[in-house]
């Protein structure tokens, strides 16, 4: 079994959790208050920058070219993503300036500095065994809504359920999902264990976000 398949599998109730959370079926089904949509959106905004240091840390990390080249189109990726997120928001009422003076919640500060630490005193590998639960679940929640046909015609978070099932970023998590795998071939039992706690907790950091979403702290 793949890697990845199997640090899923090694995680599976909280899997179920992040993939099936209260927050997406409500954004599927186009039910979810927008004041919970736009808090969600604000704090991704804080999420996606640290979220591009890691990757920044990624290549710092990088033992070949091929894997720093790898970790820095990730970092690209991102800085466009970030303009889209910006205009994005802007739809939903956000501007710019509001959110550059966001305070960061307990969630995501937990998440991405937990997602740092694990790149700065763990191996490459840990980095991204903490990193792919957010690249492989949203990739994973899109394609769900889509199988199970779980949005109306009129949701209006199409545009979001959209982004996520594009053929663009459904190859750019399975990308890091391939890194992933590739630095787990040659591992041990107990570094794989190690990479699985990181994963799991990973995660849970996930369940956590959607949850601040919904609870607005
Ligand atoms: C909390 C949270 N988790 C995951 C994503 C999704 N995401 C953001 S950047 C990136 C990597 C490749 O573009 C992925 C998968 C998100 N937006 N917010």
């Amino acid at each position: 079994m793949l890697t990845c398949q199997q640090l899923i599998q090694g995680s599976s109730i909280h899997w179920k959790n992040y993939i099936e959370h209260h927050f997406v079926l409500q954004l599927a089904q186009g039910t979810l208050p927008i004041i919970n949509f736009q808090h969600y959106l604000k704090q991704d905004y804080l999420y996606l920058f640290h979220y591009s240091r890691a990757f920044g840390l990624a290549v710092y990390k990088a033992d070949t070219f091929a894997q720093m080249n790898a970790a820095q189109q990730v970092v690209q990726s991102i800085l466009e993503e970030i303009e889209l997120h910006i205009s994005y928001c802007k739809e939903w009422g956000i501007s710019k300036e509001e959110l550059q003076q966001l305070s960061e919640s307990p969630a995501c500060i937990a998440y991405t500095r937990y997602v740092l630490d694990c790149g700065m005193h763990g191996t490459l590998a840990e980095l991204y065994a903490a990193i792919a639960p957010c690249a492989l679940g949203y990739a994973e929640v899109s394609r769900m809504i889509n199988e199970r046909q779980l949005s109306p015609s009129n949701n209006p978070y199409q545009k979001w359920i959209d982004n996520y099932a594009s053929p663009g970023f459904q190859h750019s998590a399975a990308q890091i999902g391939a890194t992933l795998e590739q630095l787990c071939q040659f591992i041990t039992l107990s570094q794989l264990q190690k990479i699985q706690e990181i994963f799991t907790t990973a995660t849970r950091m996930e369940v956590a976000f959607w949850q601040m979403g919904l609870d607005l702290n």
